[in-house]
């Protein structure tokens, strides 16, 4: 698993292994430069020699070597400290560098203020950021530490200003984070437009160097859109202290008395295929015949909506059916029957009148996992709802089983219980938690500021079950306090998820995952991961239909 820290967490892990006396501020100072020089060769290595070329013929015929250069911006923190650090290690590189400096340099951090005086002791010059103009400077590539985890207020206008025009630059590296986004949020801590209210442009990167951990700000919010790529470089700190000072133990079998609420973990492969050596069991129940049947491999029922309806409720149930559920039912009002019959042969189909009925089919005990809310129509949720939650099966509950409940969330709260899964997208969010959402999108003052990360746990706590809130940066949260996020950024981006009805295959692909026996914090998990690698083994011109049809490619490329 990949952890995401807050910037409080990494302040405190850093001033733990300095007052430990493993290592200095100094020490971690000048690796995190060394990271970031590194980094940039990595990403550009036609960098690596410090010529850059020759340079064009002189009148007289001369070709000289023009040497790269590089602008570093600092700010008044350490994060101007590893600017400083940057400079000094690209001119004794060879390279011609250019520093300017917003602040005080005699009120510079110790550290910082070391760091700075080496370069001044070596010879380097700094200008103050006034001067700076981003558009008269040449640079082969420009550093931006102005702010890092430190940003504790809003960004004055002249500042954002300058980092909004650098932006457009070539080659812009952002040290630990682009400056005006707050690591914590990943929000725009720009100051407003007094008379518009309109922000300048958000800061932004080419390429993005962190430090031993990721922030969350480099997941959600603006920010993980406006890193560029993001690298994360190790600067020494042991990573089991670590997780021992967040709570977390290091060894998962002394999980019990971890603090759940410590940290946030970045779902990735690998948490993915540690999962899966769970996972596997069932799966290799499933397909490899030893042990099971389709009645072993759990039941889903997915209820549908009328006539004309019944298309999001059927998307549902192909995932379902595609992620591993043996058996999948669609429970259709009578109206619909030859709608959907018409539509599907794997799957099958009962009719589902009303909550009499339902309450009916639901004395099969073997219906072990139910979805819904897609396509259900407001009215015909109103009425089912309850009786699903009344037989406490693992429950998913999208779309219209969540707007249905949009005047009246405290009866939807009453009745939920702990196998339960709510996936709102950020409208559906803001009907069940409106005074949580108002508080998300408030235009921040100060950081750090409250993120999609406490929303979502805040919900969770609320509603008492595991809540996945949608999007580019989905964050899943459980009551206990665990809480991923689910990141389509970066290598993993995929914009093309955002196509009418692929929510419906999330909520189908989750109860599939509920019927074979995932607790509802890892269907919802697995669940997201698997929809966002189905869309990127899909690629551009991705429909929500074709979205189950890659579910065998993508097993098989995980090698199950
Ligand atoms: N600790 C370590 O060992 C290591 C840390 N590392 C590096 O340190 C960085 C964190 O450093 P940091 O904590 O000093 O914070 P930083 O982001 O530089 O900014 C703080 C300064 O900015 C000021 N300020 C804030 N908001 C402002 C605003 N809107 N407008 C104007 N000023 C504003 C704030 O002022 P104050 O709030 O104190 O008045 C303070 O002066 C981290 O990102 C990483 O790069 C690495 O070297 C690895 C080892
Ligand atoms: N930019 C994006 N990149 C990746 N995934 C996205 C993006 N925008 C939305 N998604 C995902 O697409 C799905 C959309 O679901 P939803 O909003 O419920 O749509 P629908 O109701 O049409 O099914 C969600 O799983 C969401 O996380
Ligand atoms: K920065």
């Amino acid at each position: 698993m990949t952890e995401l820290l807050t910037a409080a967490q990494m302040q405190a892990i850093e001033k733990a292994a300095i007052d430990s006396g493993d290592v200095t501020g100094l020490e971690l100072m000048e690796r995190a430069g060394q990271g970031v020089v590194e980094a940039i060769f990595e990403e550009w290595p036609e960098l690596v020699d410090p010529a850059g070329g020759p340079a064009p013929q002189t009148p007289r015929g001369i070709s000289e070597q023009k040497k790269r250069r590089a602008v570093v911006l600092c700010g008044p923190g350490n994060n101007g400290g590893d600017g400083f650090v940057v400079a000094r290690l690209m001119k004794e590189r060879g390279w011609e560098v250019e520093v300017f400096l917003y602040g005080d340099p005699s009120k510079l951090p110790p550290d910082a203020r070391v760091n700075y005086e080496r370069w001044c002791g070596g010879g380097g010059n700094v200008v103050h950021f006034a001067s700076f103009n981003p558009w008269a400077s040449h640079a082969d590539v420009f550093m931006d530490a102005v702010f890092g985890t430190g940003l504790s207020r809003l960004v004055e206008k002249d500042i954002a200003k300058k980092l909004g025009e650098a932006a457009v630059i070539e080659r812009f590296v952002a040290i630990d984070i682009p400056s005006g986004l707050c690591a914590d949020s990943g929000k725009n801590l720009i100051d407003r437009d007094v008379e518009t209210g309109a922000s300048f442009a958000s800061p932004a990167s080419h390429l993005t160097v962190t430090f031993q951990y990721q922030k969350h700000g480099h997941r959600i919010g603006v920010c993980a859109t406006s890193c560029g790529v993001v690298r994360t470089v190790d600067i020494g700190l042991d990573h089991k202290q670590a997780m021992r000072l967040l709570g977390r133990p290091y060894d998962p079998v002394s999980r019990r008395r971890a603090d759940f609420s410590a940290i946030v973990s970045l779902f990735d492969n690998r948490t993915l295929l540690r999962g899966f050596s769970t996972l596997e069991s069932y799966l290799d129940k499933a397909w490899s015949g030893k042990n099971g049947n389709k009645f072993t491999h759990g039941h889903a029922l997915i209820l549908s909506g009328g006539p004309g309806k019944t298309g999001a409720a059927r998307l549902a149930a192909r995932g379902a059916l595609r992620i591993g559920a043996g058996l999948v039912t669609l429970g259709v009002p009578p109206s619909a029957q030859m709608e959907v019959a018409s539509q599907i042969t794997s799957l099958m189909l009962r009719r589902v009148e009303g909550g009499e009925g339902l309450a009916e089919l639901l004395s099969d005990e073997r219906l072990n996992a139910l979805c819904l809310g897609p396509g259900l129509g407001m009215d015909r949720a109103r009425d089912l709802v309850p009786v699903a939650l009344q037989h406490t099966r693992a429950t998913v509950l999208d779309a219209d089983a969540l707007s249905g409940f949009a005047d009246a969330p405290d009866e939807l709260f009453g009745m939920l219980h702990e196998t339960c899964v709510l996936t709102p997208h950020g409208g559906e969010f803001a009907r069940l938690f409106p005074d949580i959402s108002e508080k998300l999108n408030a235009v921040p003052t100060k950081g750090p500021a409250y993120s999609k990360v406490d929303a979502t746990r805040e919900a969770a706590k609320r509603a008492g079950c595991v809540v996945l809130f949608k999007g580019p940066d989905t964050v899943i949260a459980n009551p206990d306090g665990r809480c991923s996020v689910n990141s389509a950024h970066y290598e993993r981006a995929a914009p093309w998820l955002a196509t009418a009805g692929s929510g419906d295959v999330l909520a189908g692909f989750i109860t599939g995952l509920l019927a074979r026996g995932f607790d509802p914090m890892q269907a919802a998990e697995t669940g997201a991961w698997l929809h966002v690698e189905c869309a990127r083994h899909f690629g551009p011109g991705l429909i929500a239909e074709d979205l189950p049809e890659q579910l065998p490619a993508v097993f098989r490329e995980l090698g199950i």
